[in-house]
């Protein structure tokens, strides 16, 4: 079939704001798939703490694409422990704060360069998820199913709240929402890869939707590929 990667793992890609709950859908299809997961943000993430910890300023573009390109990560699937460069940053890695820095050095050109390759590596067999903002446009244009997956910015700083209520932490409402709200603006305004729907993406907004109703919307999108 014209423009269908045979050659490749099939994939299945996840995009959207904050909050909208990519992560969660995307390891819950993962699992229902017996697929692989790719948390791109989460190389974004580890670049701009490894770029923080090395004293780089995030907007020196190539100083932050070179930590970028040479990230020395582990990860432990069974605890979901992450260690950069030898250290456990678990924890620092999901903070709002984290999250805004992710987006700054997301807006260079350089540094998405420098990731692109080590997450395209992601695609094999049987098949990837990949959580992100630009899994459907640039990173794996070929995927057989790209799902655009939003809700209001004021359901999904909610959700955060909780989010980061549950983990222990505090929280401000107003707060949050302000944060998501930036990191959005700088995300869907940035030159390089915005956070834009692909043409061909299924928008699901799950403003009104709970976990279980996403989850069957996407996998009913699936069925309908042929993905099952
Ligand atoms: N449809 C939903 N309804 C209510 N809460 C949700 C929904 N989807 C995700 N969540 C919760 O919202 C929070 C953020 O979800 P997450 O998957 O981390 O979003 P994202 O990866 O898009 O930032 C999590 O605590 C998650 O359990
Ligand atoms: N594919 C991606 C994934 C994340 N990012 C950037 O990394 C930041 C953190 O992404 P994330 O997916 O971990 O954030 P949340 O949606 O979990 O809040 C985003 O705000 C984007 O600026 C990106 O530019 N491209």
């Amino acid at each position: 079939m014209a423009g269908h990667a045979k050659d490749k793992a099939p994939v299945l890609t996840i995009d959207g704001p904050s909050g909208a709950g990519k992560g969660t859908l995307s390891q819950l299809m993962a699992s229902r798939l017996g697929w692989h997961f790719l948390d791109s943000g989460a190389l974004y993430r580890l670049a701009a703490l490894s770029a923080l910890s090395h004293g780089i300023d995030l907007d020196r573009a190539e100083d932050v694409a070179l930590v970028a390109a040479h990230l020395d990560i582990h990860f432990d699937p069974d605890s979901g422990q992450v260690l950069l460069e030898g250290d456990d940053v678990t924890r620092v890695l999901r903070t709002e704060e984290t999250g805004g820095a992710a987006s700054r050095v997301a807006a260079h050109t350089e540094v998405r360069q420098a990731l692109l390759e080590r997450q395209r590596a992601f695609r094999v067999a049987p098949g990837l998820v990949a959580d992100g903002r630009d899994m459907g446009t640039v990173v794996f244009p070929d995927a057989e199913l790209k799902i655009f997956l939003t809700a209001s910015a004021e359901e999904r700083a909610r959700r955060r709240v909780a989010q980061l209520r549950e983990s222990g932490g505090e929280a401000d409402f107003e707060a949050v929402l302000a944060d998501v709200q930036a990191r959005d603006e700088r995300d869907r305004n940035r030159k390089d890869s915005p956070l834009i729907p692909a043409t061909d993406a299924i928008t699901v907004d799950s403003t009104h939707l709970n976990v279980e109703a996403v989850l069957e919307a996407i996998m009913e999108q699936a069925r309908a590929r042929g993905l099952f």
